[in-house]
Parts: C-alpha cells; structure tokens; sequence
C-alpha cells in the first residue's frame, strides 16, 4: 500500500498497539485548521486493517466539514478501535487508548462513537483530559446522541417542509436502521409524534423495547430486515448506523423521498448525491443534520450551557433549509451545496486560527 498517498488528505494518523490490552487503535486527524482536532472514537470488528484505516480517514475528513458547518472552533478527527464492542471493551483497553490520546498533546480530542459508550471513556478520562462527553459527575456533559437526535428530527422538520410545506412531524411513515444511542431516540419521539415507523436492527433486544414502547402508545411499527429496509413503502429513510449504506446496489431499491439521518458518510461514493438526485430524492447531508453531539462536546470546553446547545442544535433546521434552498437554486446536489458552504467558511478562517500558527495551547484547550 502506499501510505502517503492513501492519507494525502491528511495532516496525522496514529497507528496505536498495546500488546498488554490488545489494543489496536488508529487516530486520523484530518485538519487543525479551525482548531484542534475533534470526533468520536469507534469500535468496530472490521473485517481488516484496510477496512478499519479507510473508515477512519473518511470519518475524521465527515468532522472537518461538520466543524465548519456548526461553526466550533475545531477541526476535523476520528478515531476506531479495532473490535468487538460486545466482547473486547475492558476498562484496560480504554485507558491504553487514553495514553495515546494524551500523547497528541491536545491536538485531538474524542468520546463516543457507534459501539462506544460515554461509561467507557471513564477510563480513558483517568489518562487524559482530552475526552469529552462523559456524565456530568465525571466533568463532561453527558450522553452527546441526546442532541444527535435532537437535530436528527429538526432535519427531518426541515426535509418535511420542504418537501410538504409544513414541518409537521406526525402522519407519516419513516424507515429506521439502526435502534442504538441515537436512532432509538429518534423513534421514540417519532412515535409520540404519531409517525408510523419500519425499523431494523441487528440487536433484537432494542426492537423488543421498542415494541413495547409502542404498544405503550398504541403506535404501528412494522419490524423489517437488514435487506428490506431500503424497501421500506415509507416517506422518509432515516439511516442511524453504519455509514457506507447509499450505494450502487441500495439506491434502487429506495422508494423514499427524502434520507435524514444520524450515520456518519451514508452516501458511498459522493456521485451517489448525484444519483439521489436524478431518482428525485432528496438527501439530507448527513454532517449537517448530525451535528448536535458535536454542538454539545464543543460546548463543553468553553461552560457548558444546555440551553446553548439547545439553540444551536434547533438551528440545523435553517442551516438545512439555506442548503436546501442554495442547492436547487444553483442545480448542486445538496453535498455540493454543503460542501461549498464549508469549504469557504473554512477557506475565510484558515490563517487566524491554524494550530500551528498559534504554537501555544489554544483558548479551546480549558482542561489542563
Ligand atoms: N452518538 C452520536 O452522538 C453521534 C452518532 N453519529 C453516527 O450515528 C450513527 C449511530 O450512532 P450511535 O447511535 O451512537 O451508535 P450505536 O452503536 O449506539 O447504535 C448503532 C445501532 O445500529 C445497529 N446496527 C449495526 N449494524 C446494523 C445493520 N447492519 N443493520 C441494522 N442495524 C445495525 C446496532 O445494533 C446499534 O443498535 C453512527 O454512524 C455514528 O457515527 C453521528 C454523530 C453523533
Ligand atoms: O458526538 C460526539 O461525541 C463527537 C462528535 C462526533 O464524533 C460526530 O459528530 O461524529
């Protein structure tokens, strides 16, 4: 493999080992640009190394453009654990993660992704300050998938609007992948809402609870399978796992009119928004509907303030709306429009506010 034409795009990666734990861990840190580098750790039992370094660079490279997006003073970073998160997490395995964390030297900061919890980085956090997310107790602020789905529904508001004419989030049909932290959010209040909901997951334990929650409400859920969820006869598809999942082989399947959702990188290949787009579909890009978590951990270094993130989480349902909007007035496909709108806003801040440049611990680094 050629490595560094593999990771042009970005600035560091960090392949960690511990023999000791078993870990086997790669950080990617895509751009300090706008600050140091922020995201979510992710465990996953990749079928490769390739596998798991691929996920990675695309993942840190999703957090630069969400950074710029939600404008917070970050950049962009990722990291993934090399595992099963249902057999391989010890307390020991997280803080040796905890070590090589700390070894950037406030470069890059991280907490929960798919398969990780806030709990876990409860270790990591007894070796580096640089974790954010955890249970207020433990200095952070809390469970970040709260405000996710919180701007997960005020996308699907603004898709609703403008699909509809009104943002009304009750009486329709939408189709869920994916029942963990964020997406069994979204459900519930969906439900409440009165929505008719297809779900899918692979962990039966989360559709059992969700069954029950609906007979609690009286509300209709129709459980369906990995395969036919992209069939699901439903208005909205609302992707709330693993990314990669808008593709070649799925988009025909789809019959939807819009995709909002929570999973990181859920159009393969960026041509596949071009594609949505001829089929008349209207996707939301996921880095600007997804970013209440990050709203909500950048928070937490300056004082944390639940109602600020509150505001600036709601605020994804204009964000939406103006790219929306700049997409079908110039003929982009909505990432194109989002993509542009970020790569300007970071292009206008990129002498002031360069890590490098600085050569101090910035003002965003408040723990020491
Ligand atoms: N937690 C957060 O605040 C944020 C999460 N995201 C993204 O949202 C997505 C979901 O994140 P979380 O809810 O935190 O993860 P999670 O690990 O809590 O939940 C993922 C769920 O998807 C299910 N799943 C895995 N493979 C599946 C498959 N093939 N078919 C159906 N279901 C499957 C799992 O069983 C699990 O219930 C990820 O892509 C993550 O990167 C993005 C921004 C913030
Ligand atoms: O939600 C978090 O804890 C950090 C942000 C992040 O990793 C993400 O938005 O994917």
């Amino acid at each position: 493999m050629n490595m560094f034409a593999k990771i042009k795009e970005h600035e560091q990666v960090v392949f960690c080992n511990d023999d000791l734990t078993g870990l086997k861990a790669i950080i990617a840190i895509h751009s300090t640009k706008l600050g140091p580098a922020l995201g979510g750790c992710r465990m996953f039992p990749y079928s490769s190394e390739e596998e798991a370094l691929e996920d990675v660079l695309r993942l840190s490279k999703g957090m630069t453009y969400k950074c710029a997006a939600s404008d917070v003073d970050f950049g962009g970073g990722k990291a993934v654990i090399i595992g099963d998160p249902n057999k391989d997490k010890t307390p020991e395995l997280f803080r040796a993660f905890g070590q090589f964390v700390e070894s950037l030297n406030g470069r890059f900061y991280t907490g929960t992704d798919m398969g990780t919890t806030p709990e876990d980085f409860i270790h990591a956090l007894k070796e580096t300050n640089c974790i954010v997310g955890v249970d207020e107790v433990y200095g952070g602020s809390g469970d970040s998938s709260i405000p996710t789905a919180q701007g997960v529904l005020n996308g699907i508001q603004a898709t609703n609007k403008t699909l509809t004419g009104s943002d009304d989030l009750s009486g329709k049909s939408y189709a869920i992948q994916g029942l963990g932290k964020v997406g069994y959010k979204v459900a519930e209040r969906l439900l409440e809402e009165g929505a008719d909901l297809y779900v899918t997951d692979i962990n039966q334990q989360v559709i059992d609870k969700l069954l029950l929650k609906a007979k609690s409400l009286g509300a209709l859920i129709k459980v369906l399978s990995s395969n036919e969820i992209y069939q699901a006869n439903a208005e909205i598809f609302i992707p709330c796992a693993m990314g990669g999942i808008i593709n070649d082989l799925t988009i025909p399947e789809l019959t939807v009119k819009a995709i909002v959702g929570s999973a990181n990188n859920q159009l393969l290949e960026l041509h596949h928004g071009q594609v949505l787009k001829e089929k008349g579909i209207l996707y939301a890009p996921d880095y600007i509907v997804n970013a209440g978590g990050l709203i909500q951990v950048a928070d937490e270094l300056y004082t944390p303030n639940k109602e600020r993130v509150l505001q600036k989480t709601k605020a994804i349902y204009n964000s939406l709306l103006h790219i929306y909007d700049y997409a079908f007035a110039k003929g982009l496909t909505t990432v194109e429009a989002a993509n542009q709108f970020c790569e300007k806003r970071i292009e206008a801040r990129v002498r002031r506010n360069s890590f490098f440049s600085h050569m101090k611990r910035p003002k965003w680094a408040v723990r020491t």
